[in-house]
């Protein structure tokens, strides 16, 4: 798979009017084919690797909040980086989960081809599906390449999207709580 993508690399940069063999871009079909798997490696995860059982029984039914998660995803209609920052919240029912795999659920998702709205939903769809939580809310911030690079070039422009479910999505309260958290 990956000499196959080297060599579309090959191509495609010869295409783009380089000489594929001088020196300093030797190596770079099999470094580009190397990144962007990296970058879409989330095709080959599932929930149930990335979490690893880390679900801890807990009586807290308080809000958890888990904020500044940074992201890196590529758009699916240019293939190019849009980053940014996710925040989660969650209401305990019973169980909490590992810190550290709210970050890799994000990163799951977040290497594929996405829009914004689209990785912000599997993310709260999933964090709910595995804490089986009262309710879960997540707000992401983005900063597109394709309009900042490129197209509109608009260097200052953000996208801010959310997704709220269960308690988080009936309650104006708590979603206000979860915004006072994080800072909002
Ligand atoms: N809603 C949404 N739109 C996105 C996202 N990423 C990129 N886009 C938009 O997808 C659209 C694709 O529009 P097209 O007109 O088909 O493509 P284009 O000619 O390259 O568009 P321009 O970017 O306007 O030059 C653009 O408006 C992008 O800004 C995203 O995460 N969410
Ligand atoms: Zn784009």
């Amino acid at each position: 798979m990956s000499d196959e993508l080297k060599g579309h690399y090959e191509q495609i940069i010869t295409l783009l009017g380089e000489d594929v063999t001088r020196e300093g871009l030797l190596d770079t079909p099999k470094r580009a084919a190397k990144a962007m798997q990296f970058l879409t490696d989330g095709y080959h995860k599932t929930l149930d690797e990335v979490v690893n059982g880390a679900i801890f029984e807990s009586n807290t039914d308080e809000m958890v909040v888990v904020q500044d998660i940074e992201f890196y995803s590529l758009c699916e209609h240019h293939m190019l980086p849009f980053i940014g920052r996710c925040h989660i919240a969650y209401l305990p029912d019973g169980k909490v989960l590992g810190l550290s795999k709210f970050a890799r659920i994000v990163d799951m998702f977040a290497r594929r081809l996405q829009i914004q709205e689209g990785l912000t939903k599997q993310i709260a769809e999933a964090v709910q599906e595995v804490t089986g939580a009262k309710g879960v809310g997540v707000i992401m911030e983005g900063k597109h390449m394709c309009m900042m690079m490129r197209g509109v070039q608009k260097q200052n422009s953000s996208m801010v999207t959310s997704v709220m479910l269960g308690g988080l999505r009936k309650s104006q309260a708590t979603r206000d709580e979860f915004l006072r958290l994080i800072g909002k």
